[in-house]
Order: structure tokens, then C-alpha cells, then sequence
């Protein structure tokens, strides 16, 4: 990254206080910058195994990133630099456990955990597919740091450009308010609107986004239809649209195996436009008639990148830190993120307390908790990628223990029916590590 892309992440960061005012400033920029470091490294993670097989290497020599001076940045026997997080050791999950596995470890636990910064990096790429909508390449001078002579490597859209992945282009919307970049008009009869108003009512993607950005996207989409068996996206295919089912059910499959179905209101084909990686499923009409929304990738990455989406991938940053949800697949943890809401309290707040209905489920985004039990005292501390509130949901018993905030603490808080149904394999690691069922433990 260079100056410039300094210079605006510093100005995005500025702009962040001065709308968020947080009460603890330090750890915001340390959020800010930690999120931003860990998206960018898990969407180079996900393309490794693709660029060794094309006989590249995305990850930078030790001794850059160690120049770099990216805090307590390591490494041992040439694997994946070890990359500490802001938090450094006060932060009780950055035990990096990931690291002595392997790469390939560490991504299939979720953890990313390599700091894949370079100076100037931009691999030539493929994928032109994926700016085919009047972008342009994001940069257009082809900065120094792999050999030209690997272009022609790049398997077809293999997006190796990082320049234009999620990190550097969602995160950016000066870059977008400079550019001549102008939404397109459906031109939708009055028909057609109700038919998508209807649609986009039920979208919960949508419903987040302000009114501005929903008149933006509402006058983008088109409308697609396709018959049963038709393939609206084909798995390893470079990103073109995002989808909202307006009509009929869709199935995906991955590598020609059936794995999940959607339908009516819900979205699809956003990972490939997130992370500028291969389609991750094949999408598959299953209704004699499916309607879709169609919307295009530049205006999803404009609109939705900069408002929703955004959330969602700070969430998704944090939540791949969460141990209790190292078994979710990305899309798992992408619909879980979406489902989560921030909530903020004060030093003495009782977050829950001891005999109450239990209704939400909670993970420490930032600060520690107390958990005290009537004639027991404290039990426990908590910190940040802990949860709790788990035992009243699943057992339907009342609040089993009281939860104090010990300072400011941010929880991220998931209601009863997304704790059923987003938590997936979760859940039996939740029922394993019941608390009721343990002995005690140190509250320090
Ligand atoms: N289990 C799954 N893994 C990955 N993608 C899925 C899955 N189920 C549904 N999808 C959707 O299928 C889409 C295929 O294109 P994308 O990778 O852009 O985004 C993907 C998701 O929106
Ligand atoms: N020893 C403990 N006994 C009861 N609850 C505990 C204990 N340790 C941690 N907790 C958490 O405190 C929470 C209080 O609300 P719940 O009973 O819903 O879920 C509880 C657990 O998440």
C-alpha cells in the first residue's frame, strides 16, 4: 500500500470519529485498522491455494513485511508471517494457535492470521470479466512487485489484483465519489416497481441500507427470469451481478452436490462480488418459474459494500475470531453477521441478569464482563470473542448468572431465532462447554 492509500485510509478514519464520537478512540483506530488488515489478508488467504498452483506467491518475502513495521509481525521456518493484532498480548484471543499448523490450518479454522501487506503489490490478473461494467482498473499504472512474466500464469478469474479487492475499493468511498461512476436506471414501469418494492420488503439486506442508497439500488436492479433447471450462476465463473429472489426457489450446489436452498427475498451471488473471488456455488432455477433482481456489480460494490456490507465485514473480521464458530463456512458466518446488533454499556451495567427470560445471545466485541451468581459471587471473566447467555436459550431456563460490565463493553447480540438457526455446528460446541455443567473457575 502507498501513500495515498494511507493518506485516505487515515481520512476515512478522521471521517468515522467525527460520525461515531467513540468514548474510546484508541481502540477504535486499533478496530479500524485491525479489521481492515485482517479482510485484506483473508481475501489474499482465500485465493493462496489458486496462485500456488499457478506458481505464484501472493505472500510477501518476511523480511517486506517485517520492514513494513506492522506491529509484532514474526516469523518462523519461512511459513506465513505471524501477524499480532493491535490488542497485542492483552488481548486473550490472539493466541494465534492457527500459526503452528500451517497456512493451511489456519484457513480452515477461520483464523488469518499472516500479515500480507507490500509495498506497491499488484499482480497482474485475468479476471477482466470483472470489470467489464465501465470501472476501469482501479490503478491503472502497474506498480513493481511481481514479475510480469507470472500474468499469463493467472488461471481465468483468478482475481490476484489487490488493488480491487474488498479491502481496498469497498473501504474507499472517496476513490468512488471521484470517479465518474453514475448508477444505472432500470426505467421500470409502475407495475414492475410494486412487483419490486414487494420484493425488496422482505430483502433483510436491503431494509438495512438508508433511503438514499435504497432509491440507488431499487432503480438498478433488472429484472431476470429463468426456467427450471436454468444456471443463473455457475461455480468458479468471475462475478457479474448480485441476485435478490423475487419469485420461485433456488438451489445451490457446490462441486455438483445439492448443499442449500433459498427463496423468496433472499439474496445471492454476493461472495464473488465481495472478495473479487470465483463464484463459490452454482445457483440453479428449482421452480418451474424463478424471478430475480439482478443487481450490477459496480453498483453493488458502491452501494451495498459502503453501508451494510461494510458492517457485515467488520463482523465477519471479528467473528472469525470467535473460537465457538471456528466450524462455520464463510457463508455461515456471512449470514450470522448479518444477523448481529451492536449494543453498548457502561461500566456496572447488568447486560443480563440472574433469573430473567433470556431472549438475546451475546459476543464481547470489545472490554470485559463479570459473570456473578447469587451466593457465589463472581465466577468468571469475560473478554473480547467470548460469549454468553447461551444456557437460558438453550435449555429455556432463566437467566442462570448475572453479567456486569466491568467497562465500556460492546456486544454484538443475536435473538432467540438466530441463535437457532445461524449458529449451525455452534450450537453442540455451545452445549458441550455448558458452564452450569463446570467446575469453577478463576474470575481473574
Ligand atoms: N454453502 C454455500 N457456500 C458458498 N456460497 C453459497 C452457499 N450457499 C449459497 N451460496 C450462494 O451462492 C453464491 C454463488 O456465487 P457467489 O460466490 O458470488 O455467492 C454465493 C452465495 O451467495
Ligand atoms: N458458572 C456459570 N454459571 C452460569 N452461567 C454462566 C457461568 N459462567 C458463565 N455463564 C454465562 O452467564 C450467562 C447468564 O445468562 P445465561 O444463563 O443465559 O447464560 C450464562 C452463561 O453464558
Amino acid at each position: 500500500m502507498g501513500k495515498p492509500y494511507a493518506t485516505e485510509a487515515l481520512n476515512e478514519l478522521q471521517r468515522e470519529i467525527e460520525a461515531k464520537d467513540p468514548a474510546d478512540v484508541l481502540q477504535f483506530c486499533a478496530n479500524f485498522f485491525n479489521a481492515k488488515l485482517e479482510l485484506q489478508r483473508a481475501s489474499l488467504w482465500r485465493q493462496q491455494a489458486k496462485a500456488e498452483a499457478a506458481g505464484l506467491t501472493l505472500f510477501p518475502d518476511v523480511k517486506v513485511v517485517t520492514n513494513l513495521g506492522v506491529g509484532g509481525v514474526s516469523s518462523a521456518n519461512g511459513r506465513q508471517p505471524s501477524f499480532k493484532s493491535p490488542f497485542g498480548v492483552n488481548d486473550p484471543h490472539s493466541t494465534h494457535e492457527g500459526d503452528t499448523a500451517g497456512p493451511s490450518s489456519a484457513a480452515s479454522q477461520g483464523l488469518f492470521k499472516g500479515s500480507f501487506e507490500r509495498q506497491g503489490e499488484s499482480l497482474h490478473r485475468a479476471d477482466k470479466g470483472l470489470d467489464t461494467q465501465g470501472a476501469g482498473p482501479p490503478n491503472a499504472s502497474e506498480p513493481s512487485g511481481t514479475s510480469k512474466d507470472d500474468s499469463h500464469n493467472i488461471p481465468v478469474a483468478f482475481n490476484a489484483n489487490r488493488r480491487t479487492s474488498v479491502s481496498a475499493e469497498a473501504l474507499d468511498p472517496d476513490r468512488f465519489k471521484q470517479d465518474s461512476w453514475k448508477p444505472p436506471k432500470n426505467n421500470l414501469s409502475e407495475a414492475q416497481k410494486n412487483e419490486l418494492a414487494k420484493t425488496l420488503s422482505n430483502n433483510f439486506l436491503f431494509n438495512q441500507l438508508d433511503n438514499q442508497s435504497k432509491r440507488t439500488v431499487a432503480d438498478a436492479l433488472t429484472k431476470k427470469s429463468f426456467k427450471q433447471g436454468d444456471e443463473i450462476i455457475r461455480q468458479g465463473d468471475a462475478g457479474d451481478y448480485f441476485y435478490i429472489i423475487g419469485k420461485g426457489i433456488v438451489d445451490f450446489y457446490i462441486n455438483g452436490n445439492h448443499n442449500s436452498s433459498s427463496g423468496e427475498g433472499s439474496s445471492f451471488g454476493e461472495l464473488a462480488l465481495m472478495y473479487n473471488s470465483p463464484r463459490a456455488a452454482t445457483a440453479k432455477a428449482a421452480s418451474e418459474e424463478v424471478i430475480c433482481w439482478a443487481l450490477d456489480r459496480l453498483t453493488f460494490r458502491r452501494i451495498l459494500l459502503e453501508g451494510t456490507f461494510n458492517r457485515r465485514l467488520m463482523y465477519e473480521a471479528f467473528l472469525t475470531d470467535v473460537k465457538v464458530l471456528s466450524g462455520l463456512s464463510n457463508q455461515e458466518r456471512s449470514k450470522l453477521a448479518d444477523a448481529l446488533t451492536t449494543e453498548i454499556y457502561e461500566k456496572g451495567d447488568k447486560i443480563v441478569k440472574e433469573g430473567e427470560k433470556g431472549e438475546n445471545f451475546f459476543f464481547i466485541e470489545k472490554g470485559s464482563c463479570h459473570v456473578i451468581k447469587e451466593g457465589k459471587g463472581v465466577v468468571k471473566k469475560l473478554g473480547k470473542g467470548d460469549y454468553f447467555g447461551e444456557v437460558a436459550l438453550l435449555n429455556d431456563l432463566p437467566r442462570q448468572a448475572t453479567v456486569e460490565a466491568l467497562d465500556t463493553v460492546i456486544v454484538a447480540t443475536l435473538g432467540k431465532s438466530g441463535f437457532t438457526r445461524l449458529l449451525g455446528p455452534a450450537v453442540e460446541v455451545l452445549k458441550s462447554q455448558d458452564p452450569t455443567h463446570q467446575t469453577a473457575q478463576s474470575a481473574n
